[in-house]
């Protein structure tokens, strides 16, 4: 199993300096057990105290000694910025959240970050961690070149449960695979550490009857199996002093026929050799890791893979390698063809439509959303699609030119920074995930079966050992690295969208024809729409088109931002797809998701208990009751458990052609949508009113469509 490993310093910081002293690995090992963890974990007042004394103490002799640098052996085999880019191009770290990786019930990819715990271990070829935590990267004295570097595969020994602070927690020991040669992380001239085959005693508990290990020579032996009453009991009650029994951390387990050859960590090829055309299909958006620098590459364009092209590409990167890639073309019948109708299942839907044939071709179905606005959906069929600058052609169009279509950061796709802390933002939902993991593993230490082989006992050589400023590298944490990127491309055109920054979105003017046409049918829609709900026509300023290749999707988001106006009209071209529309949660629930009472809650139709909370809101509102009363009367009836989200209200099945219109002033301040298309090519184009007072912006927006653009509905 390979490890990733967040870098705390970065290269533009220079190399860590290392305090002149050693120790024996045992004392360091002690220490360095000791020191704080980065997120607090429940411990009790004393053993804080002691944790602090420990790091101050190992700064002081720091700042007395010399500025020798360690170096280490070597680099890492691939490397990353950010843990999208881990995830999208490392096919065994396909995770996005929490510490571990897996796969069919095994642990495929383990990150080793700054949320350490206690107790935690790091040498040449063994860690000791947290479960789903974590080793402080300090425990390594050498700098650590980027964000997240690759180790190596390792091999899970032991899993065992501990009692940290208030709670029990399991804790895993990693051996490095390939004991033949020395790891990358490993310190330059050092050598290779002797091993034994000697794990450490294992005793039999008088109480519940199981083994357990010895894993600690002081404070003793403990029983870890967690229902029995002597679990993590010694005969100091509160043992502050833990120092790992010599041979849990110098035994190797012996390596057999039965631990797999797990091949390279990643197939590293140069595709400009290779030269094959792309289909859009899933491997074509995978990441790939870069043949000159081995940085982890993501798909953030449409036909390119640039190893230059990365949001968060540090100032010290300079590799240029890039990929352009020919996409083959997709003829529509192959996405259109074989589509199964959707089950009752997948096609939940609370509103029933007022279906009207007075736009004939098009069958026009209203949801009408009371109070909020209305949904209309414009089916198209073959004969409209069929027709010249039609979808058809427009389909195979959009694959021809190049738009520009690129991911961009999700939190600018939100309406948000783009700028997050990686290290620091762990959602709780993450956190819960890890709780459960760590719940469904065993209680008592579990060993990987594997033949033994007998080898020489020997007496592993106290390595040097030198002390780290520990904070320099702490500082480190915080370092700000731009995030996620959505799951589709996209391409702005007019008056700049919240997706973009204003240079990235071209004008109308300089737009392709096809973009134009695009234009013309959803200005045709929109007015439809529109006028039909009795409101003012005003025609787009923008339009935004998205590309989803197999398997992409855009999750649930409202397409709000002051600026916009009511009314938005997409346009669907190539593989069906499902649009979903839910109530937002803190109208749903009428709570947000720390059981805040929602301000202003509009109690909308279909909320949870909505004939209490509009009762309630009433009385409020004849200030029958106070602001507090109605508050407490909220949070006692409304609770929101854990991440439960609201249930879909609508799902539309769009079809190749299809048009819908959202119309309605607060629509996307209380509802929020998500497309999933099938599996194939899918464009989405978008067309929105922007207001602006930026001159410049607005120039964007303006166009005039020639006459066989300006669409009569046929
Ligand atoms: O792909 C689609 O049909 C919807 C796109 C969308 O929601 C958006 O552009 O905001
Ligand atoms: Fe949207």
């Amino acid at each position: 199993m390979p490890l990733t490993l967040l870098g705390s310093v970065s290269p533009s910081e220079g190399s860590k300096r290392l305090a002149p002293e050693t120790e024996p690995i045992a004392m360091r090992t002690r220490k360095r057990m000791k020191e704080p963890s980065e997120t607090p974990q429940p411990t009790t007042a004393d053993d804080s105290a002691q944790d602090i004394d420990e790091v101050e103490e190992g700064i002081d002799e720091f700042e007395e000694g010399t500025d020798e640098v360690q170096r280490r052996r070597g680099e890492p085999p691939i490397w990353a910025n950010t843990r999208q880019q881990i995830t999208d191009a490392l096919e065994w770290y396909r995770c996005m959240q929490g510490g571990a990786a897996h796969k069919e019930k095994k642990c495929t990819g383990f990150l080793l970050d700054g949320d350490n715990g206690d107790r935690s271990f790091m040498s040449d070829e063994v860690f000791i961690t947290r479960m789903g935590g974590g080793s402080n990267n300090t425990l390594l004295r050498i700098e650590i070149p980027h964000r997240y570097c690759v180790m190596d595969w390792f091999l899970i020994t032991d899993v065992w449960m501990e009692k940290m602070g208030k709670y029990a927690g399991y804790r895993v020991r990693l051996e490095k695979l390939d004991l033949s040669t020395q790891g990358w992380w490993t310190e330059q001239g050092s050598l290779p550490l002797r091993h034994s085959n000697q794990p450490p005693p294992s005793r039999k508990c008088g109480q519940c009857g199981t083994s357990s290990l010895q894993i600690y020579v002081r404070p003793g032996w403990t029983c870890l199996e967690k229902s029995c009453p002597k679990f993590w009991k010694f005969r100091d009650t509160e043992p502050k002093d833990f120092e790992f029994h010599p041979d849990f951390l110098d035994y190797r387990h012996p390596r057999g026929p039965d631990i797999p050859n797990p091949g390279p960590l990643a197939e590293i090829v140069d595709r400009n050799i290779e030269l094959l055309e792309g289909i859009a299909d899933r491997e074509e958006w995978r990441g790939i890791v870069c043949p000159e620098c081995r940085k982890c590459i993501q798909r953030v364009t449409w036909d390119s893979w640039d190893c230059a092209n990365d949001f968060s590409r540090g100032p010290q990167e300079t590799c240029c390698y890039k990929v352009l890639r020919k996409l083959r073309e997709i003829p529509l019948e192959s996405v259109l063809d074989g589509a199964k109708p959707y089950t009752s299942r997948q096609m939940e839907n609370k509103i029933e439509p007022v279906v009207d044939d007075s736009l004939k071709p098009y069958e026009v179905r209203t949801y009408q959303l009371p109070g909020v606005g209305s949904i209309t959906h414009f089916v198209s069929n073959a004969s409209i699609n069929g027709r010249e600058n039609g979808p058809d052609d427009m389909f195979s169009q959009l694959q021809k030119l190049d738009l520009g279509l690129r991911r961009y950061p999700l939190g600018s796709a939100q309406g948000e920074d783009v700028i997050v802390d990686e290290a620091k933002a762990e959602p709780a939902k993450a956190k819960l995930a890890k709780a459960k993991s760590a719940r469904a593993k065993p209680a008592t230490p579990t060993r990987v079966k594997a033949k033994r082989v007998k080898v020489q006992l020997v007496k592993p050589k106290l390595e040097k050992a030198k002390k780290v400023k520990s904070s320099s590298s702490k500082r480190q944490y915080g370092t700000r690295v731009k995030g996620t990127l959505t799951c589709h491309f996209a391409v702005n055109y007019g008056v700049p969208y919240k997706y973009v920054v204003s240079v990235d979105s071209k004008a109308f003017s300089d737009a392709p024809a096809e973009i134009l046409t695009a234009l013309g049918r959803l200005s045709w829609a929109t007015e439809n729409a529109v006028t039909r709900a009795g409101d003012q026509y005003q025609p787009p300023n923008e339009l935004l088109a998205l590309g989803y290749f197999e398997d992409m999707k855009i999750g649930f988001h409202d397409d709000g931002e002051s600026a916009l106006g009511p009314t938005i009209a997409t346009l669907s071209l190539g593989t069906r797809s499902r649009m979903y529309i839910r109530m937002k949660a803190k109208y749903y629930f009428g709570v947000s998701n720390l059981n805040v009472p929602t301000p202003g809650d509009p109690v909308l139709p279909r909320c949870i208990k909505e004939e209490q909370r509009r009762s309630i809101k009433e009385e409020f509102e004849a200030d029958r009751i106070t602001k507090d009363v109605y508050n407490k009367r909220r949070k006692a009836m409304l609770q929101r458990s854990g991440n439960k989200q609201p249930p879909k209200l609508l799902t539309l099945e769009l079809k190749h052609g299809d048009l819908v219109v959202m119309h309605g002033a607060k629509l996307q301040k209380y509802y929020e949508h998500s497309v999933e298309p099938d599996k194939g090519l899918r464009f989405a184009l978008t067309a929105r009113y922007i207001e602006s007072k930026d001159e410049a912006d607005l120039l964007k927006g303006e166009f005039k469509l020639q006459d066989h653009q300006i669409y009569d509905g046929q």
